[in-house]
């Protein structure tokens, strides 16, 4: 089965990140698309992120309505921070059966070029970018053949925007899934 990684912090998912998966199951070559939590982008700090089992219950929450859609805690038992060539390569050991893309945003696609065996993660694997509003495609260092931009709607909408909104009380009531925003009320995140 083809398969695309969705790689992220998803603190929290929101309905970008679900947008971004449905074009990519619905208008791709992709069958799935797994949900790969990683507990620490090795680019960001960890101040304000939400522990990885709530961030994964969270992405649970939101995809639990669509079969093509999958969570993945694999990066939980591998070292910190999360390397994607080194849950690639684990991936692909595990499941020989499967193909896997990597799918991106395109504000991730401006500095994969610092990624660790970012030429690797190209030649063996490929990625599938979701544009971005916001990115200078001037700045974007890579290329390569197996990079395919996948043409949608931009959609202006980050975690950290997200999280700043319930931090004023204001209303994220479109941006997030009923579930997700349920469970982020009863947990108190974010305030
Ligand atoms: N609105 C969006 N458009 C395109 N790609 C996006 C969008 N939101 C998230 N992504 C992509 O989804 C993946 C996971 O992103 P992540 O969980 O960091 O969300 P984020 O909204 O970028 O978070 P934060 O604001 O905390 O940095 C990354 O590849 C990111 O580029
Ligand atoms: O492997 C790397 O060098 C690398 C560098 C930067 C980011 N990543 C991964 O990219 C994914 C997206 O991160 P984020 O925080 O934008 O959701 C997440 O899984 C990170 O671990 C990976």
């Amino acid at each position: 089965m083809r398969i695309g990684l969705f790689f992220g912090s998803f603190n929290p998912i929101h309905i970008g990140h679900l947008v971004i998966a449905d074009v990519m199951a619905d208008q791709t070559d992709l069958e799935q698309v797994w949900f790969v939590v990683s507990p620490l982008n090795p680019f960001k700090s960890s101040s304000s992120l939400l522990h990885e089992f709530d961030r994964l219950k969270m992405v649970e929450l939101a995809i639990a309505d669509n079969f093509k859609f999958k969570a993945s805690d694999v990066e939980f038992n591998m070292p910190r921070p999360s390397y994607t060539a080194d849950t690639l390569a684990y991936l692909s050991d595990k499941y020989p059966q499967h193909e896997f893309k990597l799918i991106i945003g395109e504000d991730n696609l401006l500095h994969f070029h610092k990624w660790k065996n970012h030429e690797a993660i190209l030649e063996n694997f490929g990625l599938y970018v979701y544009p971005r509003p916001q990115v200078d495609q001037s700045k974007i260092k890579v290329k390569h053949a197996n990079i395919r931009y996948v043409d949608s709607p931009m959609l202006d909408i980050s975690a950290t925007f997200i999280r700043n909104s319930i931090r004023k009380e204001h209303s994220v009531q479109y941006l997030l899934p009923p579930a997700v925003i349920d469970y982020i009320r009863f947990k108190k995140f974010y305030q």
